[in-house]
Order: C-alpha cells, then sequence, then structure tokens
C-alpha cells in the first residue's frame, strides 16, 4: 500500500532529516509510528501525503507517487494533521463542502462516529473547543471510507473517555483493504489498537515489526530486584522496582509495554534490533 524508497530529504541544506529512508506499509494493519521530538514523524507523514517531496528517492501509495498528488491518490488518502485549520461553518456544510471529494464517504457512519464521541452536530466548527474540532475530523477521516487513514498525534487534546471511543471507532474501521498509519507519543492510547511498530530516529526507520512477534519473542513485567528476572534484554528503574525485558522462552505471547519497547529500541546497544 504504502512504499517508500531510498527517501532522502532536508528543510535546510546540511542538516538531513531522511537519509536513505525506506518503510513498506500494507493493508489490513494499523501502524503506530513513534519517535523522539523532531525526529520526522509529522514530515514522514506529509511526505505519504504528498504535502512534502523526496529530494530523491520516492514515495508511493497505491502506486501513485504521492508527490504527483493525482486524483485517484487524492480521494483514497485521508490525513488527520496534527495541527489543523476548520472554518467557520456548520458541520453540516462542511460535509457538503469536502465529502464530495471522496467517492466512498459514508454519511450514516459519520453520524454514528460523531454520535460516539458525543459531538453536537448543530454548533458551528469555529464555536467547538479544540478536543470537538479532533474528533470531527477524525470522524470525517474515518467516514471517507480511503485506502490509506493516516493521522498525525489524533489523541492530543482528546479527554481520557474519548481515548477509549477513539480505539473503539478506530478498530471498527479495520478491514482487509484499510492502512492505517498513526503517529504519537501518547502510546497507552493505542494500546490493543495498533498491530504494527515503526520507530523512526537518526533519518531512518530503525525497528518495524508486528506486536505478536514482538511478544512471542520478548516478556515485559516489573520485579523488584534485578535479579529476579533471567535473560534481561533491556532494564528500567520503575516505582515497583524495575520494569524489564526479558527473552520470553516460553514463546507465548503477553502482554506489550510500548512505551518500554521504544525506549529499548533507542538504546545505543541495538540489541533488541539482534533479537528480530
Ligand atoms: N517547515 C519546516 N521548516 C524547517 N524545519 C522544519 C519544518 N517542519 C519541521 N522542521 C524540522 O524537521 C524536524 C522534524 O520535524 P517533525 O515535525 O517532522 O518531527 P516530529 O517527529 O513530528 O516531532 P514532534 O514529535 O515534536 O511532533 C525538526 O527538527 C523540525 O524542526
Amino acid at each position: 500500500m504504502i512504499t517508500i524508497q531510498n527517501l532522502h530529504f532536508h528543510y535546510k541544506k546540511g542538516r538531513p532529516l531522511f537519509e536513505g529512508l525506506n518503510l513498506e506499509l500494507e493493508a489490513g494493519h494499523v501502524y503506530g509510528l513513534l519517535g523522539k521530538n523532531g525526529a520526522g514523524k509529522s514530515s514522514l507523514l506529509k511526505q505519504i501525503a504528498g504535502l512534502l517531496f523526496p529530494r530523491l528517492g520516492t514515495c508511493k501509495v497505491m502506486g501513485y507517487e504521492s508527490r504527483l498528488r493525482q486524483p485517484s491518490f487524492l480521494s483514497n488518502l485521508f490525513l488527520v494533521p496534527e495541527e489543523f485549520y476548520l472554518p467557520q461553518v456548520s458541520i453540516d456544510r462542511y460535509v457538503k463542502t469536502y465529502a464530495p471529494f471522496y467517492p466512498n464517504f459514508d454519511e450514516k457512519a459519520f453520524q454514528q462516529y460523531l454520535d460516539e464521541f458525543q459531538v453536537p452536530r448543530n454548533q458551528k466548527l469555529t464555536e467547538m473547543s479544540y478536543g470537538q474540532k479532533k474528533k470531527v475530523i477524525i470522524s470525517f477521516g474515518l467516514a471517507t471510507n480511503t485506502k490509506c487513514l493516516i493521522m498525525d498525534e489524533p489523541t492530543n487534546g482528546l479527554d481520557i473517555p474519548s481515548k477509549s471511543q477513539f480505539r473503539k471507532v478506530i478498530a471498527a474501521a479495520v478491514n482487509e483493504e484499510k492502512c492505517i498509519v498513526i503517529s504519537t507519543h501518547q502510546v497507552r492510547d493505542l494500546d490493543n489498537l495498533i498491530d504494527n511498530i515503526v520507530v523512526i530516529d537518526n533519518h531512518k526507520i530503525i525497528f518495524k515489526q508486528d506486536v505478536e512477534t514482538v511478544t512471542e519473542r520478548l516478556s515485559f513485567r516489573s520485579v523488584k530486584q534485578l535479579e529476579d528476572a533471567e535473560n534481561v534484554v533491556f532494564s528500567e528503574s520503575s516505582v515497583l522496582g524495575h520494569a524489564v525485558i526479558t527473552e520470553n522462552a516460553g514463546g507465548t505471547p503477553g502482554r506489550l509495554d510500548m512505551e518500554l519497547l521504544f525506549n529499548a529500541v533507542l538504546e545505543p546497544s541495538g540489541r533488541i534490533n539482534q533479537l528480530f
């Protein structure tokens, strides 16, 4: 669905952001894109959406080069940006204006998503709170039924109940034909939602694995003393003692601690990567 090959990109000369970045994402999956501040998550999502162009290399979605922004590409991709502008119109007017760009837009589903998020339909967009606006744009994005749905920090600004509503609506929207990419720092918001983890750092993708493989090979748990755990791959001090990642000897998939995995992946030793 998304194929990025040898992507080179910089905003300012001499300060490369991507250097030979490669990435392949498939339909039927929900990818979590993780990275430190400034690693380039938003810029990578903009490359995919055709809002930034590679200096070298290619970025293709459904076979279309993103930078060409062809109509069949644009009608099958929706980006929920981190920062957005919504016009001073009602939701109805917004839908009348923008839904025609998406031939598979589902009005009934849109209303269901708004109901799930408890967003009032008869309010001007500019009179809504940031969180409510975000819910409208997420609902609209889901209702477009585009094959590729990209969300940049979608849970930022959502209150606690909305985060579980978010997981619920995304999980309901997943199907074999859709590729969903979500960037976030709020890894707990993606718990039980994403099935693949992608980590960007140092100009490249440094980790890409499906959650099942990760949890088959690694165990995540807390121990009082480090000596209580065998085959420790990574550890961090925690309030209860230590949060540890160990090799999963039994191979039975367990719980994933995405924050701990992320910190382990960024460790300079690269020990985690050697296990995959
Ligand atoms: N329009 C721009 N002009 C110049 N530099 C930019 C621009 N947008 C982003 N950058 C720089 O590119 C780098 C990557 O920014 P980007 O927003 O893609 O990172 P990010 O991983 O999404 O960060 P965050 O987690 O803080 O949102 C940063 O160093 C940023 O300063």
